[in-house]
């Protein structure tokens, strides 16, 4: 596969996003940021509460998320992205920005010509009880474990026309980056 721009590196709440993304990145020699330092302080409110967070919370976080994307690889740099992209309309909104938005008919801007970002995705995939076991070990994180039924209830695994690979998160973190690798030869 030729190198895309970017790697999103998706999957619920304590699939290993954060984990791999970093290895990854590091091994790759590419830039890697995490979704969950960008989100604005109201969602993180939101989370630690327990409520999870709507697609208008979301939107904005992910039209950032879509910019930092589109500005790193037009300056020539390969990104590493960990963040949950949980429906296809969120990744497609990472690819497109907030034309990755459905529009309402009577909106203009069908012609406007787009900026995507070329987006390999990686799906960590994996059951309700392998995951939730590894958030209940996790120490200091915002996110509260009874999210995660939540998250896997809206998930839309990526599926063709995307570009993407699935990886289960029982394999170990040094399976999961060969994988990664050998995809992106
Ligand atoms: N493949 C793996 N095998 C075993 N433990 C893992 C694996 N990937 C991640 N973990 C552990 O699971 C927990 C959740 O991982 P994390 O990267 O924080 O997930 P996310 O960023 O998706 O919420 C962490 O404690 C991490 O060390
Ligand atoms: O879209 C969302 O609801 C959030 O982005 C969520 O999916 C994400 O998982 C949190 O930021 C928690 O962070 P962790 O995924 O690292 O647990």
């Amino acid at each position: 596969m030729a190198a895309p721009g970017a790697l999103l590196v998706m999957g619920v709440s304590g699939s290993g996003k954060s984990t791999v993304g970093a290895l990854l990145a590091s091994q790759l020699g590419w830039k890697f940021y995490d979704a969950d330092d960008y989100h604005p302080e109201e969602n993180r409110i939101k989370m630690g509460k327990g409520i999870p967070l709507n697609d208008q919370d979301r939107i904005p976080w992910l039209c950032n998320l879509h910019d930092i994307l589109l500005r790193e690889v037009a300056s020539g740099q390969h990104v590493v992205l960990a963040c949950s992209a949980l429906k296809k309309m969120y990744r497609d909104i990472l690819i497109r920005g907030k034309d990755g938005v459905p529009r309402k008919c009577d909106e203009p801007g069908k012609d406007e010509k787009l900026a995507e970002v070329k987006l390999l995705v990686v799906h960590l995939s994996g059951s309700f009880e392998v995951i939730s076991g590894r958030l209940l070990k996790r120490k200091g994180h915002f996110m509260p474990p009874e999210l995660l039924q939540s998250q896997l209830d809206i998930l839309e695994p990526p599926s063709a026309p995307e570009i993407f690979i699935q990886i289960s998160v029982t394999k170990t973190l040094s399976e999961i980056i060969a994988t990664i690798m050998k995809a992106l030869k």
